[in-house]
């Protein structure tokens, strides 16, 4: 079936009032595009304001949030809350939150759950890291990462994957258009083996990892890559031609 192209865009912790006037002006600029699916992350205290300012064509969506709709979970926030800005998406598992703040499968696993239970949908990031994918452990990383939320049970239909090599990220060092083919496929492979044909053919897995306006296009025209979840570029014009790049 025909996958529709999704990008994303993850502002990471970049931004204050001045440059997201400038991201939304160039996004709000660019021509819509029906054939892709534009997600962007704010920072957490930008999600409503980014919302309020970019055109219905862009959507937003939150870096994060907790396994719970409240509680004494001081300076986290919820699906629920999500959902109180009027937004639909979420980033979950992003290796930051693995390797910076220590988040495991298991957590990252109920935070899907509830975020999917709450109607938000999730971009479910898996990736291994260089040290890994040295000792021949990339397959093993990204399906234990996958398993985790297997084991829960979860409906697909609003989860894309992002796969996000960590060595990638941030490094300028971006997975070639064959390396990154080579884990999507594994990754359908298993989807198809662990949850059924129908799920691996529909479930849109995306690239990450020093994706930028002169790779893009190369890597959209690989056959299991659905799109992209930008960071750096994300936040330059230039992410206008990343959206743009299977066009
Ligand atoms: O972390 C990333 C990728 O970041 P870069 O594009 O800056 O490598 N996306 O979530």
């Amino acid at each position: 079936m025909a996958r529709k192209f999704f990008v994303g865009g993850n502002w990471k912790m970049n931004g204050d009032f001045a440059s997201v006037d400038g991201i939304v002006a160039f996004l709000n600029q660019s021509a819509d595009n029906s054939n892709v699916d534009v997600v962007v992350a704010p920072p957490a205290p930008y999600l409503a304001y980014a919302k309020a300012n970019l055109k219905a064509g862009v959507l937003v969506a939150a870096q994060n949030c907790y396994k719970t709709a409240k509680g004494a979970f001081t300076g986290e926030i919820s699906p629920a809350m999500i959902k109180d800005l009027g937004l639909e998406w979420v980033i979950l598992g992003h290796s930051e939150r693995r390797h910076v703040f220590g988040e495991s499968d298991a957590l990252i696993a109920e935070k899907t759950i509830h975020a999917l239970e709450s109607g938000i949908k999730v971009i479910f990031c898996i990736g291994e890291k260089l040290e890994e994918r040295e000792a021949g452990h990339t397959k093993d990383v990204n399906f234990r990462q996958l398993q985790a939320i297997v084991d829960k049970g979860v409906s697909w239909e609003n989860i894309v994957i992002a796969y996000e090599p960590v060595w990638a990220i941030g490094t300028g060092k971006t997975a070639s258009p064959e390396q990154a083919q080579e884990v999507h496929e594994w990754i359908r492979a298993f989807l198809k083996e662990k949850v059924s044909p129908a799920v691996a053919d529909a479930t849109r897995i995306i690239y990450g990892g020093s994706v930028t306006a002169d790779n893009a296009a190369e890597l959209g025209k690989k056959p299991d890559i659905d799109g992209f979840l930008v960071g750096g570029a994300s936040l330059k014009p230039d992410f206008v031609k990343i959206i743009y790049a299977r066009s």
